[in-house]
């Protein structure tokens, strides 16, 4: 869609150069460039151009939305003028195919891709055209959604390897810059029981002073709030459990002595300002003790409202609830809670995450957990995979026209770049379709 602005603007002087090094090159420049010129870049390097070309038989130049390709001298560079060849209107645009342009090629790629990566999926600020939703499944859910991202955090905790405080640093960076609100930054937990997370000091200090998202930090007790604000947090959460088994293995204490600690934690950030956050775990199933009731997930819910806690993250920890149990769960909740302070955290174990999202909006909750690259998992709860993947559910949100203020196309290089630093493939499946789009239109 924001090509499809690009095609509306008046001519453009501009000429850059793009090049086969664009796979090699920094995001910084990616991003930079993208910004410039008002043109898509992909984590691939590629830079998305819209769809109609043509070429001139007198001059062997190629156009492309009005972008001339030029073939330069050099192997591997072409510059792209903006032109001022005539257009079919923008809504052929989007039918026909989309051309890359990338190093000397121009490459197509089908009419569906094409679609896919200009229409409101793929961008999350065109919903100027949306249907107004009249079907009753639809028409309660909200027209914003607030995304917690949980990566830096929920994400990295599990990690065997020790990554990086710089590369955590640079990821909470590139999360902020997408236009996330709030990324959970670190965990103020004891080293010995999470030693990835050991550097929460230096993480926080790091970020603090980026602007434009909130850092929420974990807080298991007063030692951890003590450490949080020292470090700068201006937020943090407490977590809780509806399981006593996993309460017992998670925190070392039973949900009664970890709320009791909570309270402590809730009143003494008050004295410092500080909005606390609260977290329920295994609210439809424990590892140990299997299916878990209702009314105790309502039970400890209430109790984290009532201490102060502003949204309370209702945690299908190891992912198995399915909208057969998160349906009652919610509603157990909410009879006690008001919805606006609810907020949903699904992991992906069984692929539930998106449909359970999809129930939450449509029972009225408006803030989602999810993590960056589906990254994830709870080094106290075996069999926990990784959460739902915030890419994911910005692709999603965007097709139901849900603003969300997130900019996939940010988020998506903020997938690349903490697996390939961690060596591995990304659990979103729109990152590794868009990846794969990409890395098809570069072979043709
Ligand atoms: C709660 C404790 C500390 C109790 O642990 P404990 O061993 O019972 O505590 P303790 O008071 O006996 O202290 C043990 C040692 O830890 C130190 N300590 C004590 N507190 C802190 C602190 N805040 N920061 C740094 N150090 C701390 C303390 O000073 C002492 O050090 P030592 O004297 O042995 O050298 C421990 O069990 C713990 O840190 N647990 C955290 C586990 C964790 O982070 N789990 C993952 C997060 S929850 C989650 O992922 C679920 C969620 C939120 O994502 C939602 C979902 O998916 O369901």
């Amino acid at each position: 869609m924001y090509l499809q602005k690009v095609l509306r603007r008046p001519l453009l002087k501009r000429t850059f150069a793009s090049s086969n090094s664009s796979l090699a090159m920094s995001m910084e420049d990616q991003l930079r460039i993208q910004k410039e010129a008002n043109i898509g870049v992909l984590s691939g390097g590629f830079l998305s151009a819209g769809s109609l070309s043509a070429k001139d038989s007198a001059t062997s130049d190629t156009y492309c939305n009005g972008w001339k390709v030029q073939q330069l001298p050099t192997a591997d560079n072409c510059k792209i003028i903006r032109t001022n060849i005539s257009r079919r209107n923008a809504a052929e645009d989007v039918l026909s195919s989309s051309t890359f342009l990338h190093g000397r090629h121009r490459v197509a790629v089908s009419p569906h891709d094409a679609c896919v990566l200009q229409t409101r999926h793929y961008s999350s600020q065109c919903n100027d055209n949306y249907p107004k939703y009249k079907n009753t499944l639809l028409e309660r859910i909200p027209k914003y959604v607030k995304i917690v991202e949980v990566g830096p955090r929920d994400g990295l905790q599990n990690e065997k390897y020790i990554v990086p405080t710089d590369v955590k640093i640079e990821l909470i960076k590139m999360l902020a810059f997408s236009g996330l609100p709030v990324i959970e930054a670190t965990s103020f937990v004891s080293p010995k029981w999470v030693p990835q997370l050991a550097d929460a000091k230096f993480v926080m200090q790091a970020v603090q002073n980026v602007q434009g998202s909130r850092f929420p930090v974990l807080t298991p007790n007063l030692k951890g709030l003590e450490a949080a604000v020292a470090a700068g947090a201006k937020e943090v959460a407490v977590f809780a459990s509806a399981s006593e088994s996993f309460s017992k293995s998670n925190i070392n204490c039973t949900i009664e002595e970890s709320l009791i600690r909570y309270r402590d934690v809730a009143s003494a950030a008050e004295k410092f300002s500080l909005p606390v956050r609260g977290y329920i775990s295994c609210v439809v199933g424990c590892p140990v003790e299997g299916a878990v009731s209702t009314s105790q997930v309502a039970y400890v819910a209430k109790e984290l409202s009532d201490m102060g806690c502003y949204e309370i993250s209702l945690g299908d920890t190891i992912g198995v609830g399915t909208p057969g149990t998160v349906i009652p769960m919610l509603e157990a909740v909410i009879d006690v809670v008001p919805i606006e302070k609810l907020a949903v955290h699904f992991h992906d174990t069984y692929g539930q995450a998106l449909s359970n999202i999809f129930l939450s909006l449509q029972m009225g909750i408006s803030a989602v957990d999810s993590s960056i690259a589906g990254l994830g998992g709870c080094p106290y709860a075996k069999g926990a995979s990784g959460n739902v993947a915030t890419e994911d559910v910005v692709y999603m949100l965007n097709g139901l026209g849900i603003e969300t203020k997130v900019d996939l196309q940010k988020l998506l290089l903020a997938g690349d770049f903490i697996c390939k630093h961690l060596g591995r493939a990304s659990g979103s499946k729109a990152a590794t379709a868009f990846s794969k789009t990409f890395a098809h239109a570069s072979k043709l």
